[in-house]
């Protein structure tokens, strides 16, 4: 009997990971990051901020200029992408159009030499685990979005990968069916007890599926944190901007995030402590949303044109809101608790 295998804290070590493309700022500049087994982690940022290229790194499908990837403690830079112990997911999911679901699955075990039948029995296997054996036959072009992505999945992990890299894989759907299909995949991730690293550039996304988020920002990591942690304690300014729902406040005592429903209305002349904990502010829109009630703001004596953009948001629960109305043009103080700020690198 084979022992059991030993359970490693990090299935992914990437060091001093570095690529240049061309003269000038690398696209990928030196980053460190350990994911741990068995875990969803989620590298988020812009456009352009290096996420997909350090997924094609640890996939192998992209050289690296300098440093290490480790997988499970063994150093796979330079081994072809069919040697690492690692799958890819792709956008479109890439399926062939011409072969079933079947045959799709069993495709890269084709190219293994792995014969017709064993073939066919672990396709199959693998789509029934991921409830398509119904409809095993289809071509992907008669199955729904859905249906395709499970498909997607079973042909990835044929290949018995320890580690899942996923590339913006629900951007082709729906909003609808985005919003189940990332409830599967973070259930099939669990159920399979893989890694999986997810790219996107979704905030949403990346809060609703992952353990760890990793936050890129022209090829360096600003942020690595449970998405309670990123969202509650931005390191920087940028990861404050990008995650949205926070103000950027210079104080005294520096510049601070405080989210948008942690800042409290009050009237124009209300006393309220000395400190660094309020603003005068005018009401430049207010945007019903349902649940709550989005007000812009602006500091006083900005003018105001078409072309004017809130400096501030301030989010009041609907029932707030209803008990004390605000109106565009309206003078108000902003306030909020000490412990609601946090200092923001630049
Ligand atoms: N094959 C390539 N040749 C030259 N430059 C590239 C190549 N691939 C990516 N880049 C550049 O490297 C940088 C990072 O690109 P990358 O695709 O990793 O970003 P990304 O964050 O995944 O963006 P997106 O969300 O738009 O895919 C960008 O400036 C991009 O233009």
């Amino acid at each position: 009997m084979n022992a059991p295998r030993p359970q490693l804290a990090n299935a992914v070590e990437v060091i001093d990971l570095t690529k240049r493309y061309a003269q000038g700022r690398p696209a990928v500049d030196a980053i460190n990051l350990r994911i741990a087994s068995a875990s969803y982690c989620c590298l988020l940022g812009p456009s352009g901020c290096g996420k997909s290229t350090t997924l094609r790194m640890i996939a192998g499908h992209e050289n690296v200029s300098s440093g290490d990837i480790l997988l499970e403690g063994r150093n796979i830079t330079d081994l072809p992408a069919a040697l690492r112990g690692t799958a890819m997911m792709f956008q479109s999911f890439a399926l062939f159009p011409h072969l079933s679901a079947l045959d799709n699955v069993a495709f890269s075990l084709t190219m293994k030499g792995v014969g017709k039948a064993e073939r066919k029995k672990r396709a199959a296997e693998l789509l029934e685990r991921v409830a398509m054996g119904h409809l095993a036959e289809r071509k992907p072009a008669e199955l729904s979005g859905g249906q395709q992505q499970r498909v997607a999945l079973a042909r990835a992990l044929i290949t018995q990968p320890r580690v899942l890299l996923l590339d913006e894989p629900l951007s082709a759907l729906d909003p609808f069916l985005r919003i189940q299909m990332r409830a599967e995949l973070r259930r099939w991730q669990k159920e399979l007890g893989l890694t999986f690293i997810h790219v996107t550039h979704s905030q949403e996304e990346a809060m609703a599926l992952a353990d760890t988020m990793v936050v890129m920002n022209h090829g360096v990591i600003e942020q690595v944190g449970s998405p309670h942690e990123v969202y509650n304690r931005p390191a920087s300014e940028f990861v404050a901007r990008f995650m949205g729902g926070h103000n950027v406040i210079d104080t005294p005592h520096g510049r601070v995030g405080v989210r948008t429903d942690q800042m409290l209305v009050r009237p124009e002349a209300a006393s309220l402590p000395a400190g660094p904990h309020n603003l005068q502010a005018v009401v430049t829109d207010v945007e019903y949303q349902g649940t709550y009630v989005l007000l812009g703001l602006q500091k006083p004596g900005v003018v105001m044109n078409a072309a004017t953009t809130a400096e501030l948001s301030v989010m009041l629960p609907e029932a707030t809101f209803a008990r004390q109305p605000h109106a565009v043009g309206d003078a108000v103080q902003l306030h909020w608790l000490p412990e609601s700020a946090h200092a923001l690198a630049r």
